[in-house]
């Protein structure tokens, strides 16, 4: 049988959360101010409103995606309606220990990423004082997005740096992949396929063969081949550290933004 949702703050990651969600059979209400930027939404069967005290008080589990900035005043306006009920915050920086300072409801931490539109989140969460029947719901609302697992807290801020951005990093490596396909004379629907294709496969092959990347990166490089003269470029434009360094930064910035409450 279906939950009733509330996702307050449908904005990009919101909506997304509330499609897959109404997508899944629950029934969802989703709400932000404009809410004729939300048309979209409603063509899939969510309700749309301004009222977050309403939607979140008619709610069994609540959705929070609004910005860091603006969770201190929208849970401060629904704190009364959503006490001891289940709210999974996706919103990145901040702690279960500040949002349970802000309203006593049961929290969830989340985070998912962009993904989520495809129903392949990689959706990070934790939480400490959920029954086992609360985490069951939980992990059964967020397998809606994808593949789900439950960390330790202290890890929520370098999942947010890692794969809640990730999505952004990979669009970069992409991109550059078809670029250096036009460069090499492909035409440009050709190059596009084949470098989402080739970033799909790869993954995939890695999901099922449980290899290590660099096992797999073995099996493609040809001794005197043409893959290790692209691999010696891409090591000399350190590709690898831009990486890391991407990584580190966000986690550094989530690590802050509770401060922004
Ligand atoms: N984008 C992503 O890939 C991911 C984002 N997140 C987290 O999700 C949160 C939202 O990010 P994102 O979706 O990118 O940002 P958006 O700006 O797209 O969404 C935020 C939404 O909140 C709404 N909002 C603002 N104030 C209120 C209010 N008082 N009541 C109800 N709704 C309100 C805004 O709409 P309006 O102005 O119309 O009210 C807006 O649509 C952030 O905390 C982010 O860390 C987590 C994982 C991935
Ligand atoms: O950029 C952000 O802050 C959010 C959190 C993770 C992805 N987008």
């Amino acid at each position: 049988m279906g939950t009733r949702i509330a996702v307050v703050g449908a904005g990009t990651i919101g909506g997304a959360i509330a499609v897959a969600l109404k997508e899944a059979g629950h029934e969802v209400v989703a709400t932000r101010r404009n809410v004729e930027k939300a048309s979209w939404l409603k063509e899939k069967g969510v309700t749309v409103t301004r009222d977050n005290r309403k939607a979140a008080g008619e709610a069994d589990v609540v959705f929070l995606a609004v910005k860091p900035g603006k969770v201190g005043a929208v849970l401060g306006e629904i704190a009364d309606v959503v006490e001891g009920k289940l709210v999974i915050s996706v919103v990145a920086g901040v702690s279960l220990k500040e949002l349970k300072r802000l309203a006593s409801a049961k929290f969830v931490r989340a985070m998912p990423n962009i993904a989520i539109l495809a129903r392949e989140s990689f959706t990070a969460y934790s939480t400490d004082d959920l029954d086992g029947d609360e985490v069951e719901l939980v992990e059964r609302l967020l397998r809606t997005f994808g593949a789900c697992v439950r960390v330790e807290e202290e890890h929520m801020d370098a999942i947010t740096g890692l794969s809640g951005s990730g999505p952004a990093y990979v669009t970069v490596f992409l991109e550059a992949m078809v670029y250096g396909g036009l460069r090499v004379g492909l035409p440009r629907d050709v190059a596009k396929l084949a470098a989402l294709q080739t970033l799909l496969g790869t993954a995939k092959l890695l999901m099922e063969t449980e290899a290590h990347p660099a096992e797999v990166r073995e099996w493609v490089i040809t001794p005197e081949g043409t893959t290790i003269d692209g691999v010696f470029e891409l090591e000399e434009g350190k590709i690898r550290t831009a990486v890391m360094k991407a990584v580190d930064a966000a986690t550094k910035k989530s690590r802050i933004l509770s401060k922004k409450v």
